[in-house]
């Protein structure tokens, strides 16, 4: 791989193009994003080399990292079906969610353009270049959804990745949204509904949320994500998140009723699952 094009150089685009970087000091990164203020600080730190155009940057490259919001991924996937790419050109994403963008990438896949979906499961609430780092998926899975790669080209793209090291997981995409939609999607939709019920509670309470502990802080912490990656995601993963919503709103009237008729045995029970369950996730 000699030219990479990131497209999206925020938060995850950033930190992958800095984990190539490290990897082999000879590519070249083209970074294509609207924002000047993401891409001249990652132009002066020499984390990218050039900046063009998305329409300019694809056909010179020989491996595409599309990092962008969900929606823009898709768009930009169906924009690549019709441009004059390289032979031996390999696509990739770090989208969220996988059937949406798999199924963008079916009129390439038909071409016989390489295509493989991505999605490293790590990154944070914080968003944009500044903020990428290159240890950022350190230990986290990093899925792969199987499209028209060869063998070749995935050794490569995993060379490329090494210094990130993630343990790498191959899923179906049906699969895949599946299971974030359980681990990362709803979690999210609770954290962000239970910060707008206790802010609209308190809103005029004088103290307020300056009483919040850490328990609140921690249960909340993704809420401060950035609005347009995740309204993107809950676009894209529609059937998955609001089917989880369902079994949340199930165990969530559960526990209520338990409460109201002060069932001790049931209160005890449940937070003892969780207790053990959660613990379980440090070790
Ligand atoms: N934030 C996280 O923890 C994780 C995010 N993801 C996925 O990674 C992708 C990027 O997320 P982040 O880096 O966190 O978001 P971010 O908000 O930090 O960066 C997104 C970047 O895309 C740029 N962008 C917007 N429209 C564009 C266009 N038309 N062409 C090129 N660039 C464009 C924005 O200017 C911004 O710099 C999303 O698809 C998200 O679902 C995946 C794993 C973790
Ligand atoms: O902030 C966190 O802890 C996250 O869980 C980040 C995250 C956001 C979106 C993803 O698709 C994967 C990971």
């Amino acid at each position: 791989m000699k030219t990479i094009v990131v497209s999206g150089l925020g938060l995850i685009g950033s930190s992958i193009a800095r984990i190539m970087r490290q990897a082999d000091q000879t590519v070249e990164i083209i970074g294509c994003d609207p924002d000047d203020g993401t891409a001249q600080f990652l132009l002066t730190k020499h984390i990218i080399d050039r900046r063009l155009s998305f329409s300019k940057a694809a056909p010179m490259a020989d491996l595409i990292v599309l990092a962008g919001p969900v929606s823009v991924i898709v768009n930009q996937i169906r924009e690549l079906s019709t441009m004059p790419l390289k032979d031996h050109v390999l696509i990739t994403d770090v989208g969220s969610s996988k059937v949406e963008i798999m199924t963008a990438a079916k009129p390439l896949i038909a071409n016989q353009i390489a295509f493989v979906g991505g999605h490293p499961m790590a990154g944070s609430h914080q968003s944009g270049g500044q903020a990428g780092r290159p240890d950022l998926f350190a230990g986290a899975i990093y899925f792969l959804v199987s499209g028209s790669q060869t063998n070749a080209q995935l050794i490569e793209f995993k060379r490329l990745m090494a210094p990130a090291k993630v343990r790498w997981l191959e899923i179906g995409a049906s699969e895949h949204d599946k299971l974030v939609s359980e681990v990362s999607h709803v979690p999210h939709v609770v954290a962000t509904t239970l910060v707008n019920t206790i802010a609209e509670s308190l809103a005029h309470n004088p103290v307020g949320l300056k009483a919040a502990a850490g328990g609140f802080k921690d249960t909340t912490r993704i809420a401060a994500s950035d609005p347009t990656m995740w309204t993107a995601i809950m676009l894209s993963n529609r059937d998955a998140i609001t089917e989880e919503i369902d079994d949340f709103k199930d165990q969530l009237t559960q526990l209520q009723t338990a409460i109201r008729n002060g069932d001790e045995q049931t209160i005890f029970q449940t937070f003892t699952k969780a207790k053990k369950i959660r613990e379980s996730l440090d070790n």
